[in-house]
């Protein structure tokens, strides 16, 4: 009988988690309910206040523990027989290697990031194991099957990147009140509370560019003898008054745009602070971000209100003061973490303030916190159907159900009445460099950029390796590792220094790189075309990466058949109208792929089924993901 076939192969399988978070939580309680006895997690985290909405294994007595350990425990108090076996560790820690990846017969993916599911996809590929990777955005979710030569690798389809805005548009023109956010957060907080020796275009750092006196000071710098509070009313003036006044100087910038107006200190608060608040009981824990609070100490209870500017106005000078006054320490290697209240409250105020200067409306904390954390609240139901769909798409994978394979999307709104999309997987892609070593090429200045440029921009942010080895021809230029030599070591790092065409085997236009990670046994080749200029606002690396081009289109795969077998069409348009993504895609990983509508067998309703009678439950809070929507030009073929 089919049902013991399939019983047989749940029992026997050996399966590997990645992420006991949202959707991991889900997975292991479906996994365990439906008849898996041998299941391996890894998870890096130890469980946070913020989880415990949503990840239902995970208790208030919890907190702080291991994530993989706790979700283990929980599991076996209702199926004490089943072997769970917890890794509390990074995914991409070298142990867990391609010969650790052999041992599972299918890896489910509950992550949170594009970089450990790169990573996974290529140890996948390397062992030959099958991946059923998953992602949800609120209402939104998607399960994709990935199996070597049969399906497209997870990477097939390039991802785009997070949303970025024009550099001028932060520093002199903002129109939205995204821009003051990422003003505040990626240019006047890190200027405060980062490295203050980085590169920071912030029009904060002095006076106008053509001004002489710009390297005379650095504003940012507290004087001798000058008090937290002058401190902070001296940068205020500064950031949010002079450099304003300057900044409408230019009559050029303000012929289309609406001019702001420069706000000083003495104009909205008293001329002395004369609060009770500033004085930190400095006992407080400092390894507690969420102790310190100028929200707190002003009596601002409510998240969800919009201060008024003069409230922004105490806040940004209080959450200065009480970064100095208990967490002098960490000055200058901050970076903004959405968890950090104090973080989040200067954050928000001084965004507040720069929008009340250019006319742009206010909004609360907790709406400028979402925004800046690139929050969109999960909802805890799609982690439990998605969770549902990846175990279906596992058995299918564990019984070599090939022709029934499906990618899921969990839609926000029904289109044509349904809310779950299945499509048929598509064969990998020819052009892809992942599963088809497809070369790549990429456009830079031979004789301006340095090996490290192209070892950050390209090797580690783009191909995102973690151990990778650089040759030219069969002279190795440059290798990570544990076991390198001293000499090799200098000789590396002597390379990093040096740019392309000056390397001891000169890389110039011509040249084709070999680029390879040793732990995710991934090759790539890179042709590289000598380009003098980069435009800096498009091509802000100065270097351009191509080739991961799509597969070629085919004609015929433009029918598509509805659900339940229906023969009605789902055009792409409606799809992708039904996957409207615009809004929550700012900062999270969404691809521009286009799915097609498969036909849809019987077998197929009867999943579909399953998958409706998940238990509805609750929602809540923040996950970031990997969803795909729909494309019209871009047509691939099938699974054959
Ligand atoms: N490289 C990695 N190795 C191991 N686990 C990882 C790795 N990257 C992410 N994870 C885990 O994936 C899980 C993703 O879960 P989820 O999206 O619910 O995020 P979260 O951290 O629990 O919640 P939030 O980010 O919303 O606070 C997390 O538990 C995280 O620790
Ligand atoms: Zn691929």
């Amino acid at each position: 009988m089919a049902s013991l076939h399939h019983a047989n192969v749940v029992k026997g399988a050996t399966v590997l988690m990645v992420g006991a978070g949202g959707i991991g939580c889900e997975l292991l309680k479906t996994l365990a309910l439906s008849g898996f006895q041998d299941i391996h997690i890894i998870d890096m985290d130890t469980i946070e206040v913020s989880n415990l909405n949503r990840q239902f294994l995970f208790r208030q007595s919890h907190v702080g523990q291991s994530k993989a350990k706790v979700a283990r425990d929980a599991v076996l108090r209702f199926r004490p027989h089943i072997s769970i076996t917890p890794y509390h560790a990074n995914v991409k820690d070298s142990n867990f290697n391609v010969d650790f990846f052999k041992q599972f017969s299918v890896v489910l993916n509950g992550l949170d990031n594009l970089d450990a599911r790169r990573h996974v996809n290529r140890l996948c590929l390397a062992a030959e194991v099958p991946l059923v990777e998953s992602g949800t955005t609120g209402f939104l979710g998607q399960v994709t099957v990935h199996v070597k030569g049969k399906t497209e690798c997870y990477e097939c389809q390039p991802k785009p990147a997070p949303k970025t805005y024009p550099v001028c548009t932060i520093t002199s023109t903002p129109s939205k009140f995204v821009h003051c956010i990422v003003w505040a957060k990626d240019l006047l907080f890190a200027k405060f509370f980062g490295d203050k020796n980085q590169e920071n275009d912030l029009n904060v750092r002095s006076s106008d560019a053509s001004n002489s006196s710009e390297h005379a000071e650095d504003v940012f710098e507290r004087r001798n003898n000058e008090d937290i509070e002058q401190y902070g009313r001296r940068i205020y003036d500064h950031v949010f008054g002079y450099n304003i006044e300057v900044a409408l100087s230019n009559e050029e910038t303000w012929k289309n745009c609406t001019r702001p107006k420069p706000i000083y200190s003495g104009d909205v608060l008293p001329e002395n602070l004369n609060h009770q608040n500033g004085n930190v009981d400095k006992s407080r824990a400092t390894d507690d971000l969420s102790s310190v609070s100028s929200m707190a100490s002003l009596g601002l209870k409510n998240p969800q209100d919009v201060w008024s500017l003069t409230e922004n106005s105490r806040v940004f000078l209080e959450s200065l003061k009480l970064f100095f006054a208990s967490r002098e320490k960490e000055i200058g290697n901050l970076s903004f973490d959405k968890d950090d209240q104090l973080a989040v409250e200067f954050v928000t105020a001084a965004a507040n303030i720069r929008a009340a200067s250019f006319g742009i409306p206010l909004h609360s904390l907790f709406e400028a916190k979402g925004i800046a954390g690139n929050i969109v609240h999960a909802v805890a139901t799609t982690n439990a159907i998605v969770a549902g769909l990846i175990v279906i798409e596992a058995i299918k994978v564990l019984e070599r159900d090939t022709d029934n394979y499906r990618m899921t999307y969990c839609l926000e709104h029904p289109s044509r009445k349904m809310l779950l999309m299945p499509v048929e997987p598509f064969e990998p892609n020819k052009s892809c460099c992942v599963c088809s070593k497809s070369p790549l090429s990429l456009e830079i200045n031979t004789h301006r950029s340095k090996l490290r440029d192209f070892v950050e921009k390209i090797v580690k942010a783009k191909l995102g390796m973690n151990f990778p080895l650089i040759m030219h021809e069969s002279k190795l230029l440059y290798e990570v590792g544990d076991d390198l030599e001293d000499d090799m070591i200098a000789n590396y790092t002597a390379n990093l220094e040096k740019v392309l065409s000056e390397l001891p085997s000169s890389v110039t236009g011509g040249t084709m790189l070999t680029v390879e990670d040793l732990q995710q046994e991934f090759t790539c080749n890179i042709y590289i075309k000598h380009r003098e200029e980069f435009d800096e606002e498009k091509e802000p690396d100065g270097m351009v990466l191509s080739g991961w081009t799509r597969a070629p289109d085919k004609k015929d795969d433009n029918k598509s058949v509805g659900n339940g077998g229906s023969t009605s069409k789902a055009s792409p348009t409606e799809a992708q109208k039904a996957v409207e993504l615009d809004e929550i895609s700012e900062g999270t990983e969404i691809s521009g792929k286009k799915r097609k509508r498969p036909e849809v067998s019987t077998n197929e309703t009867n999943n579909h089924n399953e998958v409706q009678k998940v238990d509805v439950v609750d929602d809540e809070d923040d996950e970031l993901v990997m969803l795909d929507h729909w494309d019209t030009d871009n047509k691939k073929k099938r699974l054959q």
